[in-house]
């Protein structure tokens, strides 16, 4: 992919710049002033591609002129470019900008990498100056991004400033960020993190989102030790998760990753909905087709994981019932390692979808996950601890049919928020010490470096965890994209990699990547169901999940849908494992494959662990296939054809679900047996290797390396 980070311009051409940005910004204020695409002298021409009227490419030309003559007026423009995909309700598609417009951007301070694709996305901003910020610490690390504290300068406040790197500079990478900037640009409201600027580099092909700075995550204040919501306080979150939600839905825009570390907290209690990577404009008619591979998979709906590609508002709202779900519990209701595992977990709790659903959706995976045995609904039994008005909103947002989800409005009016207790004021809120889902990390490596001469305890304590334990990580990612990242890892070195080794494909015991500092134990339980063993069985008595501090105190809940310690802390990163060993790669190769094969488009899978996924993502799309790029949903959507040609890599390998869901509950029990000896002998090995490390550091000799571990797994 060709790099948009052009050269350094000369000192005239600086100089005139200066010139035309001086008068441009006389007067302008920051966000004030819309920038409109203008007619120039210069006729410009536009590739067209007419896939909307009969599937066929059409090459058109559309002739712009000031003279008057043939000057296609603005707004004609943007709906001819709407009409043909390039634009969809405000969001850049295929960043075709105006010659103009682009000039006008660049004249304003911007510079021309960012102005040539992304002027949708800056038009009427003027871009901040570096200087005008100095920056404090870094406090979240993203897939693509760095998060840091910072001050403004200016406005004497402080900000949060989350820089995107572009690597090799590949549009589509910028594309996609400026469809986040679209997004965040469309909405305004009190739970909504509010972009307040943006700092873009000339030189590093570097840009940085200004947010207002929010001291705390949902998931980190969940982990603080001995930490504990109350009922109105869950409320208080719930109801701002709603009302913030709301808005999106309201504007068209769908967030696709509703997950606790996404959701950002002040120190007012204010809690705002943030990270809309994965967000996209929908219409509501379901019309346009969108990739099924977001929503991270915890918090993902048993539709996306059967591969809907028509779908609305109904994938937040699930993600929200696992929140609510979450608050109450004290940990992950659904904590899957993989696609397979996690329908596993849905339809045990939520029961399977009816014959109907199957018929009405046809859905894409559905002849391989469609149970032998209909699963019955448990969730008011499993929950039966729970206040009953959460337990009914619960029910309503993890409805396995979409339909019947609800909007948020419809949740914001059910009796849960009004019954008491009432949700609190937010001002009321404690007041707690800095925490991100990134000091819950580093506090959970510290109590594994502390620990480690305890850590086997902490395994052999059975289901209840020390109120010092770490909280049960965010939730993975969990994609398919993984096991092909982990291929690629191995062949191609990436500077963003951290610190991770991985066993051959072929040689590993499932290919797994061991963590060195998360021992394993193997699993107690034998026999049966594996995907059941998958899922043990526990009850709380007293404080539910000590030291998550979520729990309503002397609550008993008892659910057996959890990972129980051993389980638990093997999920951690066992989402490598599984999607390696349960869905192999090729497997879900096949799939996408035959996503490919029926026409389907993938607008952009999720994101990696280890990569800069806007840049793997299109690179890998767009390196071979730029000719088969279509439009999905106003961008760029590609066919992920290239994954053909890893499938054909590595053929023989075959593809394999989980037990129950399968048609062939036997041969997927075995393969699953398998599957979890694998992993107790990766764990043996690790441990094994752990006690030798810690014996030679003890005996002052150098730490011998073991290829088979990874040091920091990205857990998002
Ligand atoms: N406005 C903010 N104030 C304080 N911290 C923030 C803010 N925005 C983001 N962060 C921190 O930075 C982390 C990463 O930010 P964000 O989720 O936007 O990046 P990302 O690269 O999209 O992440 P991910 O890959 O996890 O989706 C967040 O989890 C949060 O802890």
């Amino acid at each position: 992919m060709g790099g948009v980070c052009g050269k350094p311009s000369s000192p005239v051409q600086n100089r005139r710049d200066r010139q035309k940005r001086s008068e441009f910004t006389k007067g302008a204020t920051v966000a004030s002033r819309p920038l409109r695409a203008v007619s120039t002298k210069r006729e410009e021409s536009f590739r067209v591609k007419d896939k909307l009227e009969n599937g066929d490419v059409k090459l058109g030309l559309i002739d712009r002129k000031s003279n008057g003559s043939r000057k296609v007026r603005d707004d004609h423009y943007e709906q001819i470019k709407e009409k043909l995909g390039l634009i969809v309700n405000g969001c850049p598609g295929n960043g075709v900008v105006p010659k103009a417009l682009e000039g006008q951007l660049i004249a304003a301070g911007w510079p021309s990498w960012l102005a040539s694709v992304a002027g949708e996305a800056i038009n009427g901003w003027l871009p901040r100056k570096g200087d005008t910020f100095e920056k404090l610490d870094k406090i979240g690390q993203g897939t693509y991004s760095s998060v840091y504290k910072a001050r403004d300068l200016i406005n004497n406040k402080l900000v949060a400033l989350k820089r995107v790197r572009f690597d090799n500079m590949d549009i589509e990478s910028v594309k996609f960020m400026a469809r986040e900037i679209v997004i965040l640009r469309k909405l305004d409201h009190p739970n909504i993190i509010k972009l307040e600027g943006l700092v873009a580099s000339r030189s590093s092909c570097s840009l940085y989102l200004v947010f207002e700075y929010m001291e705390h995550d949902l998931t980190g204040l969940a982990s603080l030790p001995d930490n504990k919501f109350t009922e109105p306080q869950m409320k208080c979150y719930m109801h701002q998760l709603l009302s913030g939600l709301d808005h999106c839905h309201s504007r068209g825009v769908l967030h696709r990753d509703i997950k606790g570390s996404n959701l950002l907290i002040d120190n007012n209690g204010i809690l705002k909905i943030a990270d809309f990577g994965l967000a996209t404009f929908f219409d509501l008619h379901q019309s346009v087709p969108l990739t099924s591979r977001v929503v991270t998979l915890w918090y993902r709906p048993p539709e996306l994981l059967l591969g809907a590609s028509h779908y609305g508002v109904a994938v937040d709202l699930w993600s929200t019932g696992c929140i609510l779900g979450e608050l109450y519990a004290g940990k992950p209701i659904m904590p899957g390692r993989t696609e397979v595992e996690q329908l596993h977990k849905i339809f045990k709790l939520c029961g399977s979808p009816s014959e109907n659903y199957w018929k009405k959706e046809k859905l894409h995976h559905s002849t391989a996950f469609k149970p032998v045995h209909p699963y019955r609904r448990r969730l008011g039994e499993t929950f039966k601890d729970f206040p009953p008005s959460a337990v009914r909103l619960m029910d309503t947002l993890l409805s396995i049919d979409p339909e019947l989800r609800g909007t948020a409005v419809g949740a914001l009016e059910s009796e849960f928020f009004t019954t008491k207790p009432l949700p609190c004021d937010p001002s009321s809120l404690p007041k707690y010490p800095p925490s991100k889902e990134i000091d819950a990390k580093l506090r959970d490596e510290e109590a594994r470096r502390q620990g480690a001469a305890g850590v086997k305890n902490q395994f052999d304590e059975g289901h209840m965890r020390g109120s010092k334990e770490p909280r049960a990580v965010p939730a993975p990612d969990a994609n398919a994209e993984l096991a092909r990242s982990m291929q690629r890892r191995q062949s191609s070195s990436n500077p963003k990699s951290r610190s991770e080794h991985f066993y051959p494909y072929k040689e590993a015991p499932c290919g797994v990547p061991i963590d060195q500092h998360k021992p394993l134990q193997p699993s107690k339980e034998k026999g049966g169901d594996h995907l059941e063993n998958h899922s043990e069985r526990f009850s709380h008595s007293g404080p539910l999940a000590p030291g998550f501090g979520w729990a309503k105190s002397g609550k008993k809940y008892d659910h057996d849908i959890s990972v129980g310690s051993n389980r638990a802390d093997l999920s951690k990163f066992s989402t490598l494992v599984a999607s390696r060993s349960v869905v192999t790669g090729d497997a879900r190769d096949r799939f996408v494959a035959s996503q490919v094969e029926s026409g389907r488009q993938v607008e952009r899978p999720v994101r990696l662990l280890d990569e800069h996924p806007r840049k793997q993502d299109w690179k890998r799309q767009t390196q071979n296939h730029a000719s088969s790029r279509q439009f999905d949903n106003g961008r760029a959507s590609i066919k992920e054809q290239n994954l053909h040609g890893h499938a054909h890599g590595h053929k023989g390998n075959t593809i394999h679900f989980s037990g129950p869901l399968l048609v062939q509950p036997n041969k997927v029990d075995q393969m699953l047996k398998e599957h979890d000896r694998r992993i107790q002998e990766a764990a043996r090995r690790a441990r094994l290797e752990k006690a030798r490390a810690g014996k030679s550091q003890a005996q002052g000799m150098p730490r011998t390396t073991n290829s088979f571990y990874v040091t920091s797994l990205g857990s998002r």
